[in-house]
């Protein structure tokens, strides 16, 4: 596996901040909805809930225009919100499956078959489609839009909002070298990306695509012990981000192990080594290893096979 970075993070602008960027420019969000980019195929994000959002937001603070993204939600409350946020134009799903050159499926992996089998008559013979749906393989795509369809299987997580996602991605059985780079730029447009074989995609998906959460439940559970202990909550959630933000620059180092960054922090008789004793005693390593070997069953039970 190889992990290609485009930029370094901390660049990318947040939506607010997109907005604002371009009010400040002069563009209004009429202007800014009619012009496409020239380097940017049409891309439809279908399914703008938290993950189609963050792909979007992505998007959007990296290059792509309001004008290059269509995005279909059924939801109208949520429509509006994101064509107001956003700027995009908010169409139904056949018409985004009819006019993209790349289809992003992000919606519930239980919805995905009724879905396909609603849309596929409208999809291009050219078009790719991604779907970022959890378990749904490769082959439940491409029998329910055509067995000869240019589908890939992708699993970003919701750093892509923020420009510093992880996506493993891997493609179906007529899928291009040419489309498999396409699907690859516009994912690293979000983040990280690497091409892995597709038995690998429910581990995948238990490590980087629900991994966020667990160091959220990890840093949740550190901010309440220190607000237990009469630390303001406000100072104890910077400390505890940016110990998190730290740690895991030091662990994209090259060379360096987790092992070994663990034990240059536990001094002989001290702090460090007295609370990971206390981890250890509740079961914590075996916990972990439980949570995410469910994680991966689950999204085998997900497939659609
Ligand atoms: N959240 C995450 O961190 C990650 C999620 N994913 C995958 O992304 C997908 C979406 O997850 P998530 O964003 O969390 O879920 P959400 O429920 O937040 O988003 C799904 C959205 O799709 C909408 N939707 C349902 N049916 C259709 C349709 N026919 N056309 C267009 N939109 C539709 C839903 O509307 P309604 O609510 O009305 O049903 C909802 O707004 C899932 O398959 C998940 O496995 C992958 C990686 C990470
Ligand atoms: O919880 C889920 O099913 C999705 C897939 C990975 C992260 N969120």
């Amino acid at each position: 596996m190889h992990a290609r970075r485009r930029r370094p993070a901390g660049l990318f602008r947040a939506p607010a901040r997109t907005r604002t960027t371009r009010k400040e420019e002069g563009a209004s969000p009429a202007a800014a909805r009619r012009t496409r980019t020239a380097q940017h195929t049409m891309v439809a994000i279908i399914g703008a809930g938290k993950m189609g959002e963050a792909l979007l937001a992505g998007l959007l603070g990296t290059g792509y225009a309001p004008a290059d993204v269509l995005v279909a939600e059924p939801r109208q409350e949520r429509a509006r919100e994101v064509a107001e946020l956003y700027g995009v134009d908010v169409v139904s799903t056949r018409e985004a499956a009819k006019r993209a050159e790349t289809v992003v499926l992000a919606i519930k992996p239980q919805d995905m078959v009724n879905l396909l089998d609603d849309v596929s008559g409208e999809l291009g013979s050219g078009t790719l489609v991604i779907s970022v749906a959890a378990g749904v393989t490769t082959s439940t795509l491409e029998r329910h839009i055509t067995d000869d369809a240019a589908v890939v299987r992708a699993m970003p997580n919701t750093p892509a909002l923020a420009g510093t996602g992880m996506t493993a991605m891997s493609g179906g059985t007529h899928t291009t070298p040419e489309q498999l780079d396409r699907a690859e730029r516009l994912l690293e447009s979000v983040g990280s990306v690497v091409r892995v074989q597709e038995r690998h995609m429910d581990t995948v998906t238990a490590l980087s695509g629900s991994g966020p959460a667990y160091f959220y439940f990890i840093a949740e559970t550190m901010i309440e012990a220190g607000v237990a202990m009469g630390m303001p909550r406000d100072s104890a959630r910077t400390l505890v981000s940016q110990t998190i933000t730290g740690a895991a620059t030091m662990l994209n180092e090259p060379g360096n192990h987790p092992v070994v960054l663990r034990e240059a922090v536990t001094s002989p008789g001290g702090t460090t080594a007295a609370a990971l004793r206390e981890l250890e005693r509740h079961g914590v390593r075996s916990a972990f290893t439980d949570a995410i070997e469910a994680a991966a069953r689950r999204s085998g039970e997900l497939s659609g096979d």
